[in-house]
C-alpha cells in the first residue's frame, strides 16, 4: 500500500481490471475518449517530448481520440519559455510527421497547439507544482465537471534521476482531488534503474507514492504492431500450437540492428550501453511474448503473470555465451571517455529452463552502427528427419517476423522447383503488411501506448515484478562488464559486428541459409 503523505488528498486506486475478452477490447477501439482529461508532459523541453510524446498526442487528437472539448495538455520543464515558444518547438515535428512531406492538415496542427499550455519550474519547486495544479484545476473548472471526476495523466519525459522528486511533487500537489470516478496516472520512461538494486530502489520510492495500478512503465516495443500481434499469432492459430516447442524448434533469434551510431546521445549511452538500452527492456519483452505459456485470459494481470514466469525460468548467462562489441570511432565523441568499456553491440544466448524450451537457445543480438536497420524474430526449426529429397543443405524451415522496417512475416519452406525436374528449392509464404493491408496506417507505438494509459489498460506496460525479473537476468553480466572483466571487441561501423558473434551464433546451433535472400515484395 502506498504511504499517503498527510497533506495528500484522497485519491482513487486506479482502474480495476477491465476488458476480459478480445471482443470487449475491439469494441472499445475507435471510441472517442470523453471526460475531462489533462495530460501533463514533464520534461516538455526535451528530445523525447518533441519527437515522440507530442506527435503521438497530436495523432490521437487528429483521429478524434482526444477531443478539444475535453482535453488540455500541459508542458512542464525548467527552461523558461512561453506557451508560444513551446508550440513553435513542437510544430515542426507535427507538420512533418515521420520525416515525410508536410501533412496537409495545418489547421489541425494549429488547433492542437492551442490546447497546450506551458508552466516552467524546477522539479522540486513546491510553488511551481502548486501553480501547475492551479492551471490544471482551472481547465477542469471551465469544463464544469464534478470535483474529483477529472483525469490526470502525468508523462515523465525526464531523466530517471528526477523521477522520485517529481513524483513526490505530483503526489503532494497535483493529484485528482477526490474519488469521484477520476484518476491520476503516471507514465515513466526507461531506463528504469541501472541494475537490480537501483531499479528496486526506484520501484520502492515510486511504490511508496503510487499504487501499481497508477504506474505505467512504458516500453515502446510493446506498442509495435507486430509485437502486439505475437500473442494472436501464437494462440489463435492451430498451425503453431503443436510446433512451438523444443521438439520442433532448434533456435530462436531476436535481433535489433541500427545503421547509425550514438550520434548526439553518446554521453547518455556511455552510462548505459547496449544491454541496458535494448536487451534488458525491448528484447526481453519480445522474448517474453515469444516464449511465455498461454495466459488464462487476456486480462493484463494474467498476461503479465505468464511473462514473469518465463523470465524467472531464464538460467544465469554464461560469459562464454556472450560476445560484446564497440564500433570503431565510438570514443571519438567528446562526451564519451577515451577508456570507455561500454558495449555498442552484443550477442547473448539465453536459456530457458522449462518443459517447453529446455535446450533451445534464444539468441539475442543488438548493435549500433551496423550494416542495416531492422528488428526481427527468427524462429529456426529443426531438420526434417529422413531427408529423402536431400534438401537439408538448402536450409531449414524458418518463421521470420519482421518488426521493422516494412512489417512482414514470412515462412521459409522447401517446395518443388517449378519445371520438369523433381528438384527442390527454398521459397516462402509471405505476409507483407504493405502489400496485404494497403491503405492501412500502422499507428506509432507511442500513440497506441498513450491511448492505453488513458483507457487504463496496463497489458502493454511492465509490471514491477516483471521489471525485477528482467534485471535479475542481466545484472550479473552487467556487473562483469562494469568491472572490466568482459571487454567489447572492436568492429567497423557499417559491418555485421564482430565476427566472433557469428561464431557464437553457429555454436548455438543457428544454421545460416546460403544463397537465399528474402526480397520484400513491391506493390
Ligand atoms: N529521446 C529518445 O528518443 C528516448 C528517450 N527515452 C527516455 O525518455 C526520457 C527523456 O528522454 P529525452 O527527452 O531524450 O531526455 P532529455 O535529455 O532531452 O531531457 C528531457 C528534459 O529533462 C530536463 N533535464 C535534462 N537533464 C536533466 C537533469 N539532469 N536534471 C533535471 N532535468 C533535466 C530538461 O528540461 P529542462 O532543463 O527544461 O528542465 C530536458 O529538456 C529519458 O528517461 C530517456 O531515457 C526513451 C526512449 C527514447
Ligand atoms: O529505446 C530506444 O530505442 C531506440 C530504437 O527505437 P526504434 O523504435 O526506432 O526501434 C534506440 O535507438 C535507442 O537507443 C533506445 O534508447
Amino acid at each position: 500500500m502506498p504511504v499517503m503523505p498527510s497533506s495528500a488528498p484522497s485519491v482513487e486506486k486506479g482502474p480495476t481490471l477491465r476488458n476480459d475478452s478480445f471482443s470487449d477490447r475491439r469494441d472499445s477501439v475507435n471510441k472517442l475518449e470523453t471526460g475531462c482529461l489533462s495530460i501533463i508532459v514533464l520534461g516538455a523541453s526535451g528530445d523525447l517530448a518533441k519527437k515522440k510524446t507530442f506527435p503521438a498526442l497530436f495523432n490521437l487528437y487528429r483521429q478524434g481520440f482526444l477531443q478539444s472539448s475535453g482535453v488540455h495538455i500541459f508542458g512542464y520543464a525548467r527552461t523558461k519559455i512561453s506557451d508560444d515558444e513551446l508550440r513553435a518547438r513542437i510544430r515542426g515535428y507535427l507538420v512533418h510527421g515521420k520525416g515525410g512531406p508536410p501533412h496537409t492538415h495545418s489547421e489541425d496542427v494549429s488547433k492542437f497547439l492551442q490546447l497546450i499550455k506551458y508552466v516552467s519550474g524546477s522539479y522540486d519547486a513546491e510553488d511551481r507544482f502548486r501553480l501547475l495544479d492551479k492551471e490544471i484545476s482551472k481547465h477542469e473548472i471551465s469544463k464544469n465537471i464534478q470535483e474529483g471526476s477529472s483525469q490526470r495523466l502525468f508523462y515523465l519525459a525526464l531523466p530517471p534521476l528526477v523521477y522520485p522528486t517529481v513524483c513526490k511533487m505530483i503526489r503532494r500537489f497535483c493529484m485528482n482531488k477526490y474519488n469521484h470516478g477520476g484518476w491520476t496516472r503516471i507514465v515513466v520512461e526507461k531506463p528504469f534503474g541501472k541494475d537490480l538494486e537501483s531499479a528496486e530502489k526506484l520501484s520502492t520510492q515510486l511504490g511508496d507514492l503510487f499504487d501499481e495500478s497508477q504506474l505505467y512503465r512504458i516500453d515502446h516495443y510493446l506498442g509495435k504492431e507486430l509485437v502486439q500481434n505475437l500473442l494472436v499469432l501464437r494462440f489463435a492459430n492451430r498451425f503453431f500450437l503443436p510446433l512451438w516447442n523444443r521438439d520442433n524448434i532448434d533456435n530462436i533469434q531476436i535481433v535489433f540492428r541500427e545503421d547509425f551510431g550514438t550520434e548526439g546521445r553518446g554521453g547518455y549511452f556511455d552510462e548505459y550501453g547496449i544491454i541496458r538500452d535494448i536487451f534488458q527492456n525491448h528484447l526481453l519483452q519480445v522474448l517474453c511474448l515469444v516464449a511465455m505459456e498461454k495466459p488464462v485470459s487476456l486480462r493484463p494481470e494474467h498476461i503479465r503473470d505468464e511473462k514473469v514466469k518465463v523470465l524467472q525460468s531464464v538460467l544465469p548467462i554464461k560469459s562464454e555465451e556472450v560476445v560484446l562489441g564497440q564500433y570503431e570511432g565510438y570514443r571519438d565523441d567528446p562526451t564519451v571517455p577515451d577508456s570507455s568499456n561500454t558495449p555498442t553491440f552484443a550477442t547473448v544466448v539465453l536459456r530457458i529452463d522449462n518443459e517447453r524450451w529446455e535446450g533451445v537457445p534464444f539468441i539475442l543480438k543488438a548493435g549500433k552502427a551496423l550494416n542495416s536497420r531492422k528488428a526481427e524474430i527468427r524462429v529456426q526449426f529443426k531438420d526434417v528427419p529422413g531427408d529423402i529429397f536431400r534438401c537439408k543443405r538448402q536450409g531449414r524451415n524458418e518463421f521470420v517476423i519482421r518488426l521493422q522496417p516494412s512489417e512482414a512475416m514470412y515462412m521459409k519452406l522447401t517446395v518443388k522447383q517449378p519445371g520438369l525436374e523433381m528438384s527442390t528449392i527454398l521459397s516462402e509464404l509471405d505476409l507483407s503488411y504493405g502489400q496485404r493491408y494497403q491503405g492501412v496506417t500502422i499507428p506509432e507505438a507511442y500513440e497506441r501506448l498513450i491511448l492505453d494509459t488513458i483507457r487504463g489498460d496496463q497489458q502493454h506496460f511492465v509490471r514491477r515484478d516483471e521489471l525485477k525479473a528482467a534485471w535479475e537476468i542481466f545484472t550479473p553480466l552487467l556487473h562483469r562488464i562494469d568491472d572490466g572483466e568482459l571487454k567489447p571487441l572492436p568492429y567497423k561501423p557499417g559491418s555485421r559486428g564482430p565476427v566472433e558473434a557469428d561464431v557464437l551464433l553457429s555454436k548455438a546451433g543457428y544454421r545460416q541459409t546460403h544463397g537465399y535472400v528474402w526480397i520484400s515484395p513491391s506493390l
